[in-house]
C-alpha cells in the first residue's frame, strides 16, 4: 500500500518513505525503526500538571517557532538513527496533542488507542486512529476508565510497567490494558507514585532490557524490589528531574539513548555505563510538561 503523506499539513511531511506500517514492539529498548511524532504547531501551555502550572506562574508563553525548530531537531537526530518518523497532522485545538506518546500503544498484539484523562486530550486518540486506518495499522480501542501513555512500559518481553497515580490512569483502565499480557503469561507490575509527576515516565525509564534509569527516592519501594526479583537494576538520578523531564528519555535500541539537553547528569552517568547517548534540547516541551519519552510514540521496535 502507498501512504499519501501529502495529505497531512505537519510541519515535517514526506519525510517518510514507507510503505508498509506495521505497529509492533514488545519491549521499550529493543532497535526502534518507526516512531509517531506530531508537529507542535498548536502547542500550548494547559495548566493540567504541576510542571506547566508552575511555568505559567513564571510567564511562560510558548515561543511556536522555536517549539517547532527542537521538534524538528528530535527528529533529525531520531532520522539520524535510521528510525522512520510519522507525522500525525496537528489539529487547532489540541494543543497536548505533540505529546503523542500518551494517545497510543504499540504492543505484541498491535496498536492500542488510549483513553486519556483529561478531556482536552480525547480528541488526540481519535486523531490517532483516524492515521492508523489511513496507514491500514488496526486499532484497538481501550474502552474502559482511562490509561495514558506516560504510565505504561512494555519493559520487555513478559513484563508489563504500569504507573498508577490515580489521576491520569485509573484501575479500569489499567485492567482493560493489561489483559492481553496477562492472558500470554506476562507478569504485570503496578507502580503508584505522586501525581504531582504526573506520569510514570517522568521518574522511570527502561535504558536497556535489564536496566532503568530512575528517580529512586520518588519511587514506590516495593514496586523497586519488585523490578530487583525481575533483575531490573535502576540507575538512581535527583529526584529535580522529575520536573525538567530529564529523566524522560527515549531509547533507541543498542544502548542508544536520546535525552534532553537540560540535564547533563543524565548524559553522562549512562555514557560512564557504557551508553552513546545524544541531547537535544527540548525546554519549550519541558515548560508544557513533557519530554523525549512524550514526544515519541514507537510504533514499531524489531527484537534485537
Ligand atoms: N508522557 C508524558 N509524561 N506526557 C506529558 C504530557 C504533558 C501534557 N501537558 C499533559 O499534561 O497531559
Amino acid at each position: 500500500m502507498k501512504v499519501d503523506f501529502a495529505a497531512f499539513d505537519g510541519g515535517l511531511v514526506g519525510r517518510s518513505p514507507t510503505t508498509m506500517m506495521t505497529s509492533h514492539a514488545v519491549s521499550e529498548t529493543d532497535p526502534l525503526t518507526d516512531v509517531i511524532l506530531c508537529p507542535p504547531h498548536h502547542l500550548a501551555p494547559v495548566p493540567c500538571c504541576a510542571v506547566t502550572r508552575g511555568a505559567l506562574a513564571d510567564g511562560f508563553m510558548t515561543d511556536t517557532d522555536e517549539a517547532a525548530r527542537q521538534h524538528e531537531a528530535l527528529a533529525r537526530a531520531l532520522e539520524r538513527h535510521g528510525v522512520r518518523c510519522h507525522m500525525l497532522a496537528p489539529s487547532p485545538d489540541l494543543p497536548d496533542m505533540c505529546f503523542t506518546r500518551d494517545v497510543g500503544v504499540s504492543t505484541p498484539w498491535g496498536m492500542v488507542a488510549l483513553n486519556p484523562a483529561m478531556p482536552h486530550r480525547w480528541g488526540e486518540a481519535s486523531a490517532l486512529s483516524r492515521a492508523c486506518a489511513s496507514w491500514s495499522v488496526p486499532v484497538r480501542r481501550i474502552t474502559q476508565g482511562t490509561i495514558e501513555g506516560g504510565d505504561i512500559c512494555v519493559a520487555r518481553e513478559g513484563l508489563l510497567i504500569l504507573g498508577l497515580s490515580g489521576e491520569r490512569t485509573s484501575a479500569a483502565g489499567v485492567a482493560e490494558f493489561a489483559a492481553p499480557f496477562g492472558a500470554a503469561g506476562w507478569d504485570v507490575l503496578l507502580c503508584p507514585f505522586d501525581a504531582d509527576h504526573l506520569h510514570l515516565d517522568t521518574i522511570f525509564c527502561m535504558v536497556d532490557k535489564n536496566e532503568a534509569i530512575g528517580c529512586l527516592e520518588l519511587l514506590d519501594p516495593a514496586f523497586v524490589k519488585a523490578l530487583g526479583k525481575h533483575g531490573i537494576r535502576i540507575i538512581a538520578m535527583p529526584s529535580k528531574l522529575s520536573s525538567s523531564l530529564g529523566c524522560n528519555i527515549l531509547s533507541l535500541g543498542s544502548r542508544h539513548i536520546l535525552a534532553s539537553a537540560s540535564d547533563a547528569i543524565v548524559a553522562t552517568t549512562l555514557r560512564e555505563a557504557d551508553y552513546s547517548v545524544e541531547q537535544v534540547d527540548i525546554s519549550q516541551f519541558a515548560a508544557c510538561g513533557g519530554g523525549i519519552h512524550c514526544l515519541t510514540q514507537p510504533l514499531r521496535r524489531v527484537p534485537s
